[in-house]
Formats: C-alpha cells, structure tokens, sequence
C-alpha cells in the first residue's frame, strides 16, 4: 500500500499537507508529507530510523517553521499561532530533560507553575502511577520511570491533543502494558493522541490509524489492518515422513506466492490465506497425513513494516533486479 493522503473521519485536529523541513539549507529530512488526524483519533507514525518522525512532530508542535507545505494543529498554524495552540496540546518528547537534582514532586511544581490551568501535581502522578515517587531524585528515577514522569507533565494541562514521542521506551513489559492502558483510556476519554514508536506491536495494539514514514516520505498508510493486509499470509508445518515438495498440491493452483523449506519444515507465503489453507487441509485429509506444527497466521505490522522498508529501499537503487526483489519478498 502507497498511499500518500490520509483521512480522519468528520473532525480533523491535525492537517499536513506537503509538509516539507530542510536542515542547514539543503539536507531535506521531510519529503512532502500529507496526513490528517480527526478528533479523538491514536494517530502512529512509524519509520525506520532517520525516516523524519520526529522532525515532523516537532513541525507539529511549532517548534520551527516547515521549509514548505502547510501545518495546522486545531485550526491554527502551530508555529505563528504558538500561543493559541500551546496551552491545548501535551507533548512528552524523547528526552524530558529536567534537572536531575530536583524531586520528582519539585519537577511537577515547576512544571505547573509554566502550564495555564494545570491539574494538581499528585493527580497527574497518579494517572501515572508515580504517586509514591514523589520525594526521589530525578537521577534516582529508572528509565521507565522518567518516561512516565515525562507523560505526567504532558497531562498537567489536560490536554485536547497528546504528542507522544516514543512514550515506552526503556520500560518493562509490565510499565509498557500500563502506559498502554492508560493511553487507551485518554483516548477514550476524548484526547487525540498522536504518537511515534519503534515498537510495531505497540502501533498495532493501539493506533486507530498509522502511517509508516521512510526517508522523509510516507510510504505505507491506513489502519494497521488495511497495513497489512497487502502483505502475504503463511503457512508452516512439517513436512509428512515420506513426502517431499512435489507431492503438496501444485502450488500456485493452491494461491501460493512464495516458499521455502528449512530442514522438513515448509513455510508458503499466500495471499488468499483461507483458501490456500483449505486446499492444503483438504490435501492432507485425502492423503490421511497429519500436518504436524501446522501453523497459519496472517501478517504481522512487523512484517509488513519491514516488507514496506526492504520495498523502500531497492526503490532507492534502481539498479537492482526485480527477481531480487522477489526472492527477498519469499524470503
Ligand atoms: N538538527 C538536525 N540537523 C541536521 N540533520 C538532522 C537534524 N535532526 C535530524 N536530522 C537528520 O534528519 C533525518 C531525520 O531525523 P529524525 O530524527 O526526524 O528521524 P526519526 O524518524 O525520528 O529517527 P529515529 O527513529 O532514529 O528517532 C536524519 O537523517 C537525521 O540525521
């Protein structure tokens, strides 16, 4: 999937279209990038790294003023309207920065006293489950930990739109899963969250939409099924004692697209996965084999992603075969 525009449903709260960021005059890091985010909505934006993420988020956030193309967050320029947007929007970024010295109560209190309207400090810890933290050191603090204080300072101003810039990086499963719950349920309680992750599994569990960015440019889009959707199923078993490729069913008369057999295990790439899977358990039943360690699952984001990025890059070397794009893709 190539689709360079994406859609939010009724109300849009973040529009960008051909959004272009130029670094020292002539280092192009966001290549025309269009998107809409609607209210309400967990927007995702992926990439490999260097792919410009976080050099569009922060053209969201007004931080610099785009080299071209056009940014509205809530109906205003995020840049030359910063006092309208600011006190509507939270942003956790990569690196909180705060002074280490201070407590984590002490870094709330300062922060509140920047932030128009600012929720009590013990609440937005609570919300984020560092209510008994408050007398610790920043420095004291883990790396999961730190993320979390850098997301209750986001929701200090109770926030209509949530920038979240690698929220669950350095945390435990457990921390991450939290984190999860608790951005679902800001969500659902209205906020839009817009948020850049490296963990697909993260994307897929939470984004209504996603985008995945490469070199500046957007080069897959939609929900995380319409994602991978385009990319093939598998298929994988053993083998049956006794029975080699060539007495499966023909193949591509059964929907395969690509195969591969590692020892007797045999994994087949299809695009019709229910099809494909029924002939071969039709086959299996007629021969009154047992397809042992039968395994059949659809794409993975993760897959998909990484489909989308090797796609990507032989786009970027034009000398490059097709039939070694083929055998990547079976790979
Ligand atoms: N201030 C800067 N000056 C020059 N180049 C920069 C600057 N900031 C980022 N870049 C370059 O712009 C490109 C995009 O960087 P960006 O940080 O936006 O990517 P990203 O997708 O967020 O990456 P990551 O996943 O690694 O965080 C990279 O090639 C990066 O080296």
């Amino acid at each position: 999937m190539t689709t360079t525009q994406i859609h939010a449903g009724d109300e849009s709260v973040i529009e960008v279209t051909d959004l272009r960021r130029v670094y020292g005059g002539e280092f192009e890091a966001v290549r025309g990038v269009s998107f809409e985010v609607g209210r309400g909505e967990l927007f995702a934006l992926l990439g490999t790294n260097g792919a410009g993420k976080t050099s569009t988020v922060e053209l969201l956030e007004g931080l610099d003023r785009p080299a071209g193309g056009q940014v509205r967050v809530l109906g205003h320029d995020p840049y030359t309207e910063r006092h309208l947007v600011r006190p509507k929007v939270g942003v956790m970024l990569q690196e909180g920065g705060f002074p280490s010295e201070l407590t984590v109560d002490e870094t709330v209190r300062m922060w509140a006293g920047a932030t128009s309207g600012a929720r009590p400090g013990a609440e937005a810890l609570e919300i984020v489950g560092l209510a008994k933290r408050g007398g610790v050191r920043v420095k004291m603090l883990s790396g999961g930990e730190k993320r979390r204080l850098d997301l209750a300072l986001a929701l200090l101003g109770r926030p209509e739109m949530l920038f979240l810039d690698e929220p669950t990086t350095g945390m435990d499963a457990e921390g991450r899963q939290d984190t999860w719950d608790l951005v679902r349920s800001l969500r659902d309680a209205g906020t839009t969250v817009l948020m850049t992750t490296h963990y697909l599994e993260e994307a897929e569990s939470l984004a209504d939409r996603l985008a995945i960015m490469h070199e500046g440019r957007i080069a897959a889009s939609g929900t995380p099924a319409e994602v991978t959707a385009a990319e093939p199923s598998r298929i994988s078993f053993e083998l049956p004692q006794g029975y080699f490729v060539g007495d499966l069913p023909p193949l591509d008369a059964i929907g395969i697209v690509g195969h591969e057999l590692t020892g007797r295990t045999v994994k087949l790439r299809t695009q019709h996965l229910q099809f494909s899977a029924t002939r071969l358990l039709t086959w299996a039943a007629e021969q009154n084999v047992e397809l042992r360690a039968l395994d059949v699952r659809s794409a993975s984001l993760e897959e998909a992603f990484l489909q989308i990025a090797r796609e990507a890059r032989s786009q970027d070397e034009p000398g490059r075969r097709a039939g070694d794009r083929q055998k990547e893709a079976v790979a």
